[in-house]
């Protein structure tokens, strides 16, 4: 690792973000990137169920609904749950630059409560590229799409190889993966040659 920062400002030498020629079009749904990924995956019981969808430029939109397992307090969300929730909005800005990349860093802003019931609508976006490093921020509102900011985050992605996966995952899911299909499919649609 070479001279790591803390800071989640990009450099002066970082470039805007490119849409990648086949990214999904606005309005598409990006599916899940692993069917048992707590985030996003549908055949995870315990999951949030994200849904995604590109939008326009190297952003993405996505909503997920507060279900009762998901309390901290009485009635409200716990706040891990939403910076899951912002951190898997930013993670499937992924498809639309066609890279592989996980989370570095994640700063969240918890500005009001999230009750049980409520469906956040998040939007997510990149700002800004330097190398592997990947800056972008997140917003998460209740009450529809254009009500307030209930929670909303800056992150710093790293784009890593499908080498990271196979060498850190427990065989039993990594080989499971890899022989599966889908998953292929979407390791392509990442531009991973697994
Ligand atoms: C077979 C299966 C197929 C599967 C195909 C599909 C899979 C599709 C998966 C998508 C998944 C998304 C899901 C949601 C998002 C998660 O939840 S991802 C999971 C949570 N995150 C993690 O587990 C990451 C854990 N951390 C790591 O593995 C390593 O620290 C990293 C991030 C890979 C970086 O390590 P590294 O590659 O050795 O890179 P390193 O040289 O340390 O850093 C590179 C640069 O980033 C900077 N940097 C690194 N970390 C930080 C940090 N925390 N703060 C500030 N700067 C940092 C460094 O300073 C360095 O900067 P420069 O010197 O280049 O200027």
């Amino acid at each position: 690792m070479s001279g790591r920062t803390t800071g989640l400002t990009p450099p002066d030498e970082a470039r805007p973000p490119v849409r990648h020629p086949d990214a999904p079009a606005p309005g598409e749904l990006l599916g899940s990137h692993y069917d048992q990924c707590f985030g996003c995956g549908a055949g995870q019981p315990h999951g949030l169920h994200l849904e995604a969808r590109a939008g326009e430029g190297v952003s993405v939109t996505a909503e997920f609904t507060v279900q009762p397992a998901h309390q901290g307090a009485p009635g409200l969300a716990h706040g891990g749950v939403l910076a899951t929730a912002l951190d898997e909005t930013l993670g499937a800005l992924n498809w639309v630059l066609r890279v592989i990349a996980v989370t570095g860093r994640l700063e969240t802003d918890f500005l009001s409560p999230v009750p049980v019931g409520t469906v956040l609508h998040l939007e997510a976006e990149v700002t800004a590229v330097h190398g592997r490093k990947i800056y972008s921020t997140a917003t998460g509102r209740i009450g529809g799409p254009d009500g307030p900011v209930a929670v909303r985050a800056q992150a710093l992605f790293i784009e890593v190889r499908v080498e990271h996966f196979i060498a850190n995952g427990r065989p039993d899911e990594i080989n499971a993966a890899l022989a599966d299909p889908d998953q292929l499919r979407v390791a392509r649609a990442f531009e991973v040659n697994p």
